[in-house]
């Protein structure tokens, strides 16, 4: 285990991914999902990412990679199919401090990008490490099916709660007991079910009165 969990917020910082077949698409939508500046450099670009540059979603850089297309990059991406061009960049990168994923060399790789559950602003991310991609796939799925798509809306209302609980509540050791207490296995079996109304009850009856110690 050698990489750090966390989540970064990419809004509107240089991204660039070398490498324009299947996986810089799939590298690339999933920046787009976060709102980063895409660049692309590619000797070819496939179907998908050509629409992507075409409808001006992404910023093609041509085909050349010069170390001065670095600059600026938040992250960086060598997703061509070839070994000696994606490790010629991941060297420059890490001359630079830039972090850099290297699709084909794990070891080259200073982060790694798991697999996600994406609910809202409820995110469980799956690594294996680089050890097996595709059983991060599979517990991927078994997740999705297990936190379907109504934990958005729930993760929405824990949120809201949770700050009136900040905004109200002035006893420090209440507030902390209340924020403790507002989920359990049986509001998240609940929220499971789809019973989010009866979810929510349970999650206002802990504020309203089972927190409140006298
Ligand atoms: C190290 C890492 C670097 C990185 O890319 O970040 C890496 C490396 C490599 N992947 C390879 C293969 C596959 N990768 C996938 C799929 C995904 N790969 C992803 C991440 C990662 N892949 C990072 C580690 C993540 C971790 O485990 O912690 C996911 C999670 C995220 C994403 O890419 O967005 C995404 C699933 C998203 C989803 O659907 O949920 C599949 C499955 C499929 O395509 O159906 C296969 C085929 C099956 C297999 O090999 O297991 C190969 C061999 C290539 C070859 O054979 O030449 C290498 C290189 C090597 O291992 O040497
Ligand atoms: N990390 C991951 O999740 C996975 C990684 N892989 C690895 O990723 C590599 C790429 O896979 P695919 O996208 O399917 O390959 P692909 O063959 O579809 O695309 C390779 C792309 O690299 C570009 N390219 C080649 N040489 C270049 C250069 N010198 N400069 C700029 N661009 C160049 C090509 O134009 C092409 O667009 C594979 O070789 C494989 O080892 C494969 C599956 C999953």
């Amino acid at each position: 285990m050698k990489h750090y969990p966390l989540f970064l917020d990419i809004k509107n910082k240089k991204c660039l991914v070398i490498g324009g077949g299947s996986v810089a698409e799939r590298k690339v939508k999933n920046l787009l999902a976060y709102d980063a500046k895409v660049y692309i450099i590619s000797t070819k670009l496939n179907n998908a990412l050509q629409e992507l540059v075409a409808d001006g979603k992404v910023c093609y850089r041509g085909t050349n990679y010069h170390t001065a297309e670095l600059d600026d990059a938040c992250l960086v991406f060598c997703a061509t199919n070839n070994h000696a061009v994606n490790s010629a960049i991941a060297k420059d990168c890490a001359q630079k401090n830039i972090p850099v994923n290297v699709v084909d060399k794990p070891s080259l790789c200073t982060f790694i990008v798991p697999s996600t559950v994406v609910r809202g602003d409820l995110q469980l991310a799956i690594s294996t490490g680089g050890k097996s991609p595709a059983l991060a796939k599979v517990l991927r799925k078994k997740l999705e099916a297990d936190f379907g798509p109504q934990f958005k809306e729930f993760i929405d209302y824990i949120g809201n709660m949770r700050n009136l609980v900040i905004n109200n509540i002035e006893d420090l050791e209440q507030r902390s007991y209340i924020l403790k207490n507002l989920v359990d296995n049986l509001t998240i079996d609940l929220v499971k079910q789809g019973d989010i109304e009866q979810a929510k009850e349970r999650v206002k009856s802990v504020y309203y009165h089972s927190g409140l110690k006298s």
